[in-house]
């Protein structure tokens, strides 16, 4: 009996599983297989087996309805079609070569790659592509085997990521949400509760983890469940207590302080700001946020040209302590995507600004306009949002994105705060599958 690929396709399953199948096959002139079932093997010119073939049962008794063919007729080579929880993705062999676990390939000891399979001939055969319960396996035409579960590869076989939505915010909006928080005890026991902070991190920029420890070690311990510390000038842990000038600057007074980021004197600014208000026992001393994209959005849409000119202009930055150090940077005050154009970053601290030696002479009544311009946007009360820390509260800002500041106060205020790394804690996020 002679079947055409076609036919083959469109054969019942009742009669595939009670046909002497395997004796019709030589006559075939592809390798291509298509259907669901519990069990496939699709071979390559040589027998053809179905077996096992519970057909009434796929859909419901597996994690994956999975239908297999092998496709030698794409351009740029075979690949395995695989109909996968309903989504349909076409693996090039390449990739399913390249992406080989086995011991000779993986080191699963140090997840690291051993060999550089996508150098092998770019015409790599499959001789055999089996897909059995939960596992794709691949016998090679060079002798070589690959075994894939189907959960591995749905993970990761193009899944470019999910774009997380920004919940951008002026203080109005922001006043009529839910505060972004999270019990300590959900944040540091749960994995649910930890993406809850990166979630929440990510949407508005900042998240408030509440009931911790009243106590420096309180404060690390919220931090460290995200990532590791940032050594910096200020030391990993830093305290700032009224009227103790531990560092000379602004912070470390009781004055107040317009929105800003911090660190802006470095390439790759801190990534969190960390605040945690351990003792406070006077007036004033409220915390300012900013959103500080959507009031670059804002610039964006009232004049281009300005916002252009943020985008382009290197702006210097310093952080000096006589005689102890002298940290110096340029970086524009607005960063955008290479591809996208989407805001990636606001460094923006008028008190951290070096001399302005990067812009010559005609351009800058255009630098100062746009500075300005977004200077006024930022200050104005519209973009305000205002909350009192209190103690066992610690605040997490995205110091990319959202500006922080105070309100002058009296009395005696204990600040306790540390910076994470953007890319540690971002990682975090990724991994956890936010982004
Ligand atoms: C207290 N703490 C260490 C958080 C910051 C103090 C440094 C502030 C500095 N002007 C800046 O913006 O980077
Ligand atoms: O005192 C505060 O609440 C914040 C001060 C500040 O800007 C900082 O520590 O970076
Ligand atoms: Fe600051």
């Amino acid at each position: 009996m002679a079947l055409s690929r076609t036919q083959l396709q469109r054969l019942p399953l009742s009669l595939l599983r009670f046909s002497k199948f395997d004796q019709c096959h030589p006559s075939l002139s592809s390798r291509l297989l298509s259907f669901s079932a519990k069990q496939v093997h699709v071979r390559n010119g040589r027998s053809l087996v179905p077996c096992n073939n519970r057909f009434s049962r796929v859909a419901t008794t597996r994690a994956f309805t999975t239908r297999v063919h092998v496709d030698s007729t794409q351009p740029g080579g075979d690949r395995v079609n695989l109909l996968l929880n309903g989504r349909s993705v076409q693996m090039p062999l390449m990739w399913l070569r390249d992406h080989c676990r086995c011991e000779e390939c993986y080191n699963a000891a140090t997840a690291q790659k051993n060999v550089d399979n996508y150098t092998l001939n770019h015409k790599l055969q499959a001789v055999e592509v089996h897909v059995a319960d939960d596992s794709l396996t691949v016998e090679w035409q060079d002798g070589h085997y690959s075994a894939y579960s189907l959960k591995w590869i749905q993970k990761n076989f193009h899944c470019p990521g999910t774009q997380v939505e920004r919940f951008l915010w002026d203080g109005p909006r922001m006043t009529a949400e839910p505060l972004p928080a999270v019990a300590f005890e959900q944040h540091m026991n749960s994995e649910e509760g930890l993406k809850q902070t990166l979630m929440n991190i990510l949407q508005y920029g900042f998240c408030v983890v509440q009931g911790a420890p009243v106590t420096p070690k309180g404060t690390e311990t919220v931090a460290n469940r995200i990532c590791f510390l940032a050594e910096t000038v200020y030391k990993r842990l830093s305290i700032m207590t009224s009227g103790v000038l531990a560092h000379s600057d602004t912070a470390y007074t009781n004055l107040p302080l317009g929105a800003h980021t911090d660190t802006t004197y470095y390439s790759l600014p801190a990534g969190i700001q960390v605040f945690h208000c351990l003792h406070h026992d006077g007036e004033g001393g409220e915390t300012l946020l900013v959103d500080g994209f959507n009031v670059a959005e804002k610039l964006r849409k009232s004049n281009p040209s300005y916002f252009d000119t943020l985008v382009r202009t290197e702006v210097p930055h310093e952080c000096i302590e006589k005689s102890n150090y002298h940290l110096y940077c340029l970086g524009t005050v607005l960063s955008i995507d290479r591809l996208s154009g989407e805001l990636t970053h606001i460094r923006f601290n008028p008190y951290d600004r070096a001399p302005l030696r990067t812009v010559a002479a005609d351009d800058i009544p255009q630098f100062y306009a746009s500075y300005g311009a977004l200077t006024q946007i930022i200050r104005s009360k519209d973009s305000e949002f205002w909350m009192k820390l209190v103690p066992g509260n610690v605040l997490l800002v995205d110091n990319w994105r959202v500006m922080h500041g105070r309100s002058g106060f009296m009395g005696q205020r204990v600040i306790c705060g540390c910076y994470l790394p953007r890319d540690d804690w971002l990682s975090k996020a990724r991994v956890l599958g936010l982004l």
